[in-house]
């Protein structure tokens, strides 16, 4: 079978993080309603999103909030793809994604690759690297329905990434994500495209929703395209749930008429790089 529902959890975060997980695991619950095979949280649904917080907030793994979040999925009966919160191991900190499976065992984890450093003059500046580690790890989960690919936000700008995911067999990527009012209304939509048509494969990202009296305002938008380039669902910038029934065969389907993947002269593109 290949169909699968997928939901996405757009949450609003505030600054106390037993709130934030109350609310997340009141949002699961309403949602699994629905009977969602995958239930996706946002990037920092636990933390927000500021350099300075992720130390503060910063739990190791099988910690308080993994285990509340493993018992979530378990409740529930559902994958669940707990958005990220910052990992604490040894000295460093991690932006960490753990999947758990409807047992609520953890089955992966993806730590955010490429670090968001950024200074947009006047408009976004951002340095994740004063508190964060880089995680080094290609991340694909396996499921009855077939391979998902897993990565943080800013991961997903860097092509070669989804690439490689797409390589070690991802008909779909999920991506908990926070852009924000500068790059959202930029890049956000085009991207998500971008990596499905290049691809071939859906692309599925969840954010926080918009809340102007954060320091770091998020652009919202969760949204599901399809491995043809269609948006197939979104939502807006206000704090909402949906679910979206995706067929991954239709990534076979697409691959098959438009045979990009098995097209790529590959003989010539190392060449090329070197
Ligand atoms: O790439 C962007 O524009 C936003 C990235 C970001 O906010 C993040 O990586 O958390």
């Amino acid at each position: 079978m290949r169909e699968l529902k997928i939901g996405l959890i757009q949450m609003k975060v505030c600054d106390n993080k037993e709130q934030n997980l109350m609310k997340a695991s009141q949002l699961v619950s309403k949602i699994s309603i629905e009977k969602p095979d995958i239930v996706i949280l946002p990037e920092m649904f636990s933390c927000p999103y500021a350099s300075c917080n992720f130390p503060i907030y910063a739990e190791e793994e099988k910690g308080k909030s993994f285990n509340f979040l493993s018992n979530l999925a378990k409740t529930n009966n559902i994958y669940l793809v707990a958005g990220s919160i910052p990992e604490k191991e040894g000295n460093k900190i991690y932006n960490t994604s753990y999947v758990f499976n409807r047992q609520g065992e953890k089955i992966e984890k993806h730590r955010k690759m490429h670090l968001f450093d950024i200074d947009i003059k006047n408009k976004q500046k951002f340095k994740e690297s004063d508190t964060l580690s880089a995680g080094n790890k290609v991340t694909v989960f396996d499921t009855e329905f077939g391979k998902i690919g897993l990565c943080i936000c800013y991961d997903f700008r860097f092509p070669e990434l989804s690439r490689l995911m797409v390589d070690k067999g991802a008909k779909a990527i999920i991506v908990p994500a926070s852009f924000n009012l500068t790059t959202g209304p930029a890049h956000w939509h085009i991207m998500f495209k971008s990596r499905a048509i290049d691809n071939q494969v859906f692309t599925i990202g969840c954010s926080p929703s918009r809340d102007y009296n954060s320091s770091y305002i998020s652009y919202g938008h969760s949204l599901i395209v399809s491995p043809f380039g269609e948006i197939l669902e979104e939502l807006n910038e206000e704090e909402n749930l949906v679910t979206y029934t995706i067929d991954l065969n239709y990534v076979d389907k697409v691959r098959e008429e438009l045979p990009l993947l098995h097209h790529r002269r590959k003989d010539l593109y190392k060449s090329i790089e070197k």
